[in-house]
């Protein structure tokens, strides 16, 4: 009997990109797969990790290669699958949260379930089980969103990016505000949820051990290429780039982990 793996749902191929000097990114390969295990990349500061997400989601001029989102070109795609697009790519940076503060959390996210149904993508979640996906306790519901910490605005953010069922999440240092306890069983739940919705999750993130936790494959972005790609322990075990080696003096407690 043959099976047949899903496809990529969102590729990026031979990808070359910049801002009008020198490429920041070469050649990189990457693929996200719904129902796969979430990918993840680390790298210094100004690797060009967000650049990537900020490619994959078409918003950068591709220099060569291609983004392409169900086997078609992203900065080629027709009004309405580019609607399409933006309904299955979701993504949550640092600062993300794009909504009128004097709202409520449970306005906020009504809201967003009602756009998701008109758009037919709705997760058939609630809102109490979209404050729970990332740790939020049911009393936020009434919390304006003006009144939330750094970090708990961030987790509504997450919530947000939920409520369309996405088929891809692109997570760019999600959770930079929540502390680390916090953020690991935010993280655990946010990869259980997106699991049973079979979205694709690539997270991005300068918590090594975070990454190298939930993501079963870790790209280490450096000079604007994969310097090295595979499970944590195994990047960190065959550590010979120096930026793979920065990474690893820079993170004693993963590399423990994970050794
Ligand atoms: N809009 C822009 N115009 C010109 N150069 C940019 C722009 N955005 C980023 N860069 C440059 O591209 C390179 C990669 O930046 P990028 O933000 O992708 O790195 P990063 O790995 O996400 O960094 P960090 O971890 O600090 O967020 C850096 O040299 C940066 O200065």
């Amino acid at each position: 009997m043959s099976t047949t793996s899903p496809a990529p749902i969102l590729r990026a191929t031979d990808l070359v990109v910049g801002y009008g000097g020198p490429a920041v990114l070469q050649g990189i390969d990457l693929e996200l797969t719904p129902g796969a295990a979430p990918v993840g990349i680390v790298g210094e500061s100004g690797a060009g990790k967000s650049t990537l997400v900020e490619a994959l989601l078409g918003r950068l001029r591709i220099r060569e290669g291609h983004v392409t989102f169900e086997g078609r070109t992203v900065s080629k795609l027709s009004r309405r699958d580019k609607k399409r697009f933006r309904a299955a790519v979701r993504t949550v940076a640092q600062n993300g949260l794009d909504i009128d503060l004097r709202w409520t959390v449970e306005r906020a996210v009504t809201g967003a379930l009602t756009d998701a149904r008109k758009a037919g993508r709705a997760n058939g979640r609630s809102v109490a089980e979209l404050l729970d996906d990332v740790a939020l306790e049911p009393s936020f519901a009434s919390r304006t969103v003006y009144s939330l910490s750094g970090g708990e605005k961030q987790r509504l953010a997450l919530a947000l990016a939920l409520t369309t069922r996405p088929d891809v999440l692109l997570l760019d240092e999600p959770l930079t505000a929540v502390d680390p306890a916090m953020r690991g069983e935010i993280a655990r739940r946010l990869t259980d949820t997106t699991r049973k919705l079979g979205t694709a999750v690539l997270l991005v993130s300068h918590d090594v051990e975070l990454v190298g936790r939930l993501c079963p494959t870790v790209h280490v972005l450096a000079d604007g290429t994969f310097v090295a790609s595979g499970d944590l322990a195994a990047v960190f075990a065959d550590a010979t780039h120096p930026a793979v080696v920065g990474l690893a003096e820079a993170a004693p407690l993963a590399v423990q982990r994970f050794a």
